[in-house]
């Protein structure tokens, strides 16, 4: 796919339906192949802007990614770590719903892959942006009828890890359109159901925060650790469509 910004284009790796057969639920369901979600990585608006970004080192990325279902389970992305920074601690990422209703969620592994020792299911709607903690892994997954729109801006220095997500067949939890279903792979601590609550210097255009310095912590979260302990806000899952 193709996408033309200020005279720009940008084309998207795709990923599709078979690509994601490692991660799911029933592989053996899926018959026919398709296009599940498309990545446009690196996107910028102008030169100028391409030079900041570079300096800040960070990307900017969009994904859109398809609605429909394998089997039960809801389309959703691939799922990946980031590597160390270094002291335990991982890179962040932000990211924003430009268009639609997604579901992300994130899992903290302790000792191994396998042992969880925090799952945070995040509901997130249009205009939403959401704060992934250092440590944790995610999967977004599209529970709607429509495509989701999302970009994210990331730290551009390192590649993200897919191997836990392969060895343990996708995240600690499945969206089925029976609801969750616990991948029984793991060991791991009942699900928080939250939203997203990011603080108010986030609010805005997400492309502009690169005009800041609020996207420092991308690529050094130790500066201001305190900023990962509100980003979410306790919802009640009963409410939960
Ligand atoms: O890398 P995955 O798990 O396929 O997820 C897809 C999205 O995640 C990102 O890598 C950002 O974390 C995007 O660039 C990409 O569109």
């Amino acid at each position: 796919m193709e996408i033309e910004i200020n005279g720009r284009r940008f084309t998207s790796e795709t990923r599709f339906a078979f690509d994601l057969k490692p991660v799911l639920k029933n592989p053996e369901e899926l018959e026919e192949n398709f296009p599940a979600y498309e990545m446009f990585r690196d996107v910028y608006f102008s030169e100028e802007d391409r030079e900041l970004i570079l300096n800040k080192r960070l990307r900017y990325d969009y994904t859109f990614t398809n609605p429909g279902k394998i089997g039960d389970e809801f389309i959703k992305t691939f799922g990946h770590y980031h590597p160390e920074i270094g002291d335990g601690i991982t890179y962040p990422e932000i990211y924003e719903i430009i268009e639609g209703r997604a579901i992300f969620v994130l899992q903290k592994h302790g000792e191994s892959f396998g042992e969880i020792e925090d799952v945070v299911i995040v509901y997130a709607e249009e205009g939403d942006k959401i704060i992934i903690p250092p440590n944790y892994g995610h999967v977004m997954i599209n529970p709607t009828d429509n495509m989701i729109k999302t970009a994210n801006w990331v730290c551009r220095d390192f590649s993200s890890i897919y191997d836990p997500y392969k060895q343990m067949r996708g995240g600690v939890y499945y969206y089925t359109i029976n609801g969750w279903v616990k991948n029984e792979r793991y060991n791991a601590p009942e699900p928080k159901f939250v939203k997203p609550k990011a603080p108010k210097e986030f609010k805005g255009s997400m492309y502009d925060l690169i005009k800041t310095d609020r996207l420092d912590f991308l690529v050094d979260p130790t500066q201001n650790m305190d900023l990962f302990e509100e980003v979410f806000e306790e919802i009640d899952h009963d409410l939960v469509k």
